[in-house]
């Protein structure tokens, strides 16, 4: 897939996804469609790829193939004292190819040294990297000089934001569901429609003013993220699937994170 260029590549942070991808390589007919009733080896199969789980809310742009040695790509990262904002700052610290040059979240925590504004909630410690980084507003000119920009920002101000460093001519790559349903904006769940970031050309040219660069990405909701992925899975393997039935349990009390962490002072499970 290639944009401006550049090829596009989705990067998955799961390292069992690459391994299923070696004995995909290794034992291609293991792999293959098989008659029905399936074989002990293709079940086997099946099972591998709905064991292999994939960080489901985090995928990256990354231009592996035309980077000089040593160089980088900047990017931002929007919400970044949420809890979602932490997961981008733990997996980009440590991704071979981006540096974290710019954070944002509200005005609340504006101006503010990353460590003194965020409320931690990792088990790893916050990356040396952004411990003293200023975080700026969520104002396009704060991350002119980052090439992407990804956003965990609550979804109450995430659609206006977004919307913004779009129009600012950067490429905002959203956990957040505000375009989630938008026709011209990519909803990508790994390693089953990447193609779909063919859209963006189309996306830019209806944007008013057109745009050269800007564009928005957005991944699906965690739970259908983690369930399509096997699904598809299955399907490549055995043929379409022709009902299935998912409960899933979402913010059961709607209260978030601080209403865990008040059990937690208060001592109740
Ligand atoms: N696709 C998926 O799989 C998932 C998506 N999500 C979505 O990701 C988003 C973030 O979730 P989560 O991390 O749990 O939320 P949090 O409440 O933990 O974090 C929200 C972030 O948004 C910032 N923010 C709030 N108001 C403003 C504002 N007016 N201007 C700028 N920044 C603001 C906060 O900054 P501050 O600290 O300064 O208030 C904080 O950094 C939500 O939209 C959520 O629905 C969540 C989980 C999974
Ligand atoms: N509700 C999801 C998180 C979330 O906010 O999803 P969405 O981006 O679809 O609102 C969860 O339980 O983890």
């Amino acid at each position: 897939m290639y944009l401006d260029g550049l090829p596009l590549h989705l990067m998955y942070t799961h390292a069992d996804v690459h391994a299923v991808e070696s004995r995909k390589r290794a034992n291609p007919s293991q792999f293959s469609r098989p008659s029905m009733p399936a074989t002990a080896p293709a079940k086997q199969a099946a099972r591998n790829f709905i064991t292999t789980r994939v960080a489901s809310f985090f995928f990256v742009l990354a231009t592996m193939h035309n980077l000089p040695d040593g160089r980088k790509i900047n990017v931002g990262v929007l919400g970044a004292t949420g809890t979602v904002g932490q997961r981008f700052i733990l997996l980009l610290s440590e991704h071979p190819y981006f540096v974290i040059h710019a954070l944002g979240a509200s005005q609340r925590s504006a101006g503010k040294p990353y460590s003194k504004a965020v409320t931690w909630k990792q088990t790893k410690a916050i990356p040396a990297v952004v411990r003293e980084m200023a975080i700026n507003e969520c104002k396009p000119e704060f991350f002119a000089e980052c090439a992407v920009v990804f956003s965990g920002l609550d979804a109450e101000v995430a659609g206006d934001i977004e919307a913004a460093f779009r129009a600012a001519e950067l490429a905002v790559f959203s956990n957040a569901k505000n375009f989630r349903r938008d026709p011209n904006v990519p909803l990508i769940v790994p390693l089953v429609n990447t193609s779909h970031l063919s859209m963006i050309p189309q996306q830019r040219a209806l944007c008013s003013p057109p745009l050269k660069k800007g564009f928005i990405v957005t991944n699906a909701n965690c739970s259908t993220t983690g369930f399509v992925v096997p699904l598809a899975a299955l399907e490549k393997a055995f043929g379409p699937i022709e009902s299935c039935i998912i409960t899933t349990m979402q913010a059961i009390s709607g209260a978030g994170y601080p209403a865990a962490r008040r059990r937690r002072w208060s001592g109740r499970r």
